[in-house]
């Protein structure tokens, strides 16, 4: 990280809660501590004026809003909170046009772009299409026709623009983080893919799905770039990378962690079947021709990924058992030794 980053960071620090959080749970956590002064000076003026029921639907949404802060904050869970608040804003939405009448349509527009910013494109559009039938019902028997279509009209082209802004931008993000992502030699996952893979993995609450981490290295890599060139090594990784591609199943992620060395996340594979794909994989290499005319090999090192451990001893483990590999010759697999 960089200095400026790290000062960065550093400044945005007591807005993360010392924790890194996602883009997810600060857009949301905005929005609620947006909506609370845009609210609360309403909810006080209704109180002041005696309107009980406009200043109860008020403060109920700026107390609603509070509390999804605190429980974001705290919990870093914002996808149940997203939805709660879209439905919880929307209803309180109507229930204001419904008892203040149809100046407070107004409302409804800001209200149903917020949907966009916290929920999938096509769950907002659904959520925003069932407050939109649900406001023709209350006004339709206090305006005119056309005005009632003039509101209709607006509102669903609103809709409309918002869902294709967020459904592009959507796909634009997926393409970015793919690309950035990729390693663009082999076309594999990169580090970073990697990196977050694995930290995802040990998020994942579920016990029962046991997965193994191997480290491949190609073995004398340097002497193949010295004699033919850094092409004909260039080739080499595409190769070896295909061939990964063939032996594992689709489940599984083959990263590029380094320069001639490679990590394959085995999902579902416990100590002895990554063994048996880590075998498989090696016996493949040295039997293939990666490179016409020179023999090449490969070592590995295998762990189970424990969560009793982090990414980065899951890595130091493997790496451990690869440098033993090497150490003992080379074109070997070194397997952890299983606990249970
Ligand atoms: N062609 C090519 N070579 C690379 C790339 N990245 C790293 N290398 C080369 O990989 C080689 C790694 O060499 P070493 O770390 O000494 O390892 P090694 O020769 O494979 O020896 P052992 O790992 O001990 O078997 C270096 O020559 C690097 O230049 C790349 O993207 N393309």
């Amino acid at each position: 990280m960089s200095n400026t980053d790290q000062a960065r960071a550093g400044r945005w620090r007591w807005l993360s809660g010392g924790r890194q959080r996602r883009q997810e749970e600060v857009i949301l956590m905005m929005l609620c501590a947006l909506s609370i002064p845009s609210i609360l000076p309403f909810g006080v003026y209704r109180l002041m004026q005696g309107s009980w029921a406009s200043a109860a639907v008020d403060l109920a949404l700026v107390t609603g809003m509070m509390a999804v802060i605190v429980h974001v904050w705290r919990t870093g869970r914002y996808q149940v909170a997203s939805l709660g608040v879209t439905i919880f804003y929307s209803a309180g939405m109507l229930v204001t046009v419904y008892l203040r009448g149809v100046s407070l349509v107004y409302w409804v527009y800001p209200t149903m772009i917020a949907a966009y910013f916290v929920l999938r494109p096509v769950v907002a559009l659904g959520i925003n299409s069932a407050g939109l039938l649900i406001l023709v019902v209350i006004l339709v028997a206090r305006l005119e026709l056309l005005n009632l279509m003039t509101i209709v009209v607006t509102i669903a082209l609103v809709n409309f623009f918002a869902y294709i802004f967020a459904y592009r931008t959507g796909l634009q993000n997926k393409e970015l983080h793919t690309a950035v992502e990729l390693d663009f030699l082999t076309g594999v996952g990169n580090r970073r893919a990697m990196e977050r893979k694995l930290s995802e993995y040990a998020q994942e609450r579920r016990p029962h799905l046991e997965s193994s981490l191997l480290l491949l290295d190609l073995d004398h890599f340097k002497q193949i770039n010295d004699q033919y060139g850094h092409a004909a090594g260039d080739k080499v990784l595409i190769r070896l990378a295909e061939l990964m591609r063939g032996h594992t199943r689709s489940s599984d992620r083959i990263f590029r962690y380094g320069g001639e060395e490679f990590a394959i996340l085995a999902s579902g594979a416990g100590l002895s079947a990554a063994a048996r794909l880590a075998e498989g994989i090696r016996a493949a290499v040295a039997s293939a021709t990666l490179l016409e005319g020179h023999p090449i090999t490969i070592s590995i090192g295998v762990t189970d990924m424990d969560k009793e451990l982090t990414p980065a001893e899951w890595l130091a483990q493997a790496d451990k058992l690869l440098y033993a590999a090497k150490q003992g010759g080379r074109n070997a697999v070194r397997v952890a030794e299983q606990t249970s």
